[in-house]
């Protein structure tokens, strides 16, 4: 597969499409607040796809590698599957202004395994927080109801823009008395038509619609992809 090289993203002379988008992997990140499950959903999602698909992760921690240890022991893939990314900073630095570590490991991985699927978690940050579409084809923000049922009404880059919306931990609303059916509506309202998944990845409800919808969404760059891009 031809390779992009960073300067190239950074105006250099060659064609400044990211190639990705033709190529046979679809990125997928998947951000949102600390807590709100991405890695569970990270992990759930390597179970439910795993077999059918053949797939790597990019794990994003400020200082650690928690989340890459925690699918590494969970043994959701092989473990040079899962390569993490010390950011060092703030996450949405990493995933959205110099995204050149990210990229790197993105790229290693399809050069070693030339996967269809590139899941890309970002470390826990604020609601402003959104991938670059030149790290991502897609993106996923995740929110839990025990961050507050208020936050999709806030709306925000994440919550309103994000291709899917899931909000998860459905199975502690009533604990945490959170209005789910508000979650939802205001989810509807401030996306204008982009699909939310109620879900609690914990327990299982709503990883099955995420899978059908990464299916989906690779079925689709499949299609867009030009013969003369694919290696
Ligand atoms: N009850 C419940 N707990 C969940 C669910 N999903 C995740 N959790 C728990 O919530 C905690 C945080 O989940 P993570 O997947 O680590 O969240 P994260 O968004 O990756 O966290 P950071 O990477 O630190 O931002 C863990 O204890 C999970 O087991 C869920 O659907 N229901």
């Amino acid at each position: 597969m031809h390779r992009l090289d960073h300067e190239d993203l950074n105006g250099g002379a060659v064609d400044a499409t990211p190639l990705h988008r033709h190529g046979r992997a679809l990125r997928v990140g998947i951000g949102g607040p600390v807590g709100s499950g991405k890695t569970a959903l990270v992990a759930a999602l390597c179970r439910a796809l795993g077999e059918e698909l053949s797939l790597a992760v990019v794990t994003n921690d400020i200082y650690t590698t928690e989340d890459a240890d925690f699918l590494r022991g969970q043994a959701v893939l092989p473990d040079d599957r899962v390569v993490a990314v010390r950011t060092g900073c703030c996450p949405h630095t990493a995933i959205r202004d110099d995204i050149t570590a990210n990229l790197d490991a993105v790229e290693d991985l399809v050069e070693r395994h030339d996967p269809e699927l590139v899941l890309v978690e970002s470390g826990g940050d604020n609601l402003t927080a959104t991938f670059s579409y030149g790290l991502v084809d897609r993106q996923i923000f995740v929110l839990d109801t025990a961050g507050g049922d208020d936050v999709p009404r806030k709306g925000g880059p994440g919550v309103a823009g994000a291709d899917l919306l899931v909000v998860n931990k459905v199975d502690l609303a009533a604990l945490v008395g959170a209005d789910v059916d508000r979650m939802a509506a205001d989810a509807a309202r401030v996306r204008e038509g982009r699909p939310t998944v109620l879900a609690s990845v914990r327990t299982g409800p709503g990883v099955a619609e995420v899978a059908a919808w990464v299916r989906a969404e690779i079925a689709a760059h499949a299609d867009r992809a030009a013969p003369s891009d694919v290696a």
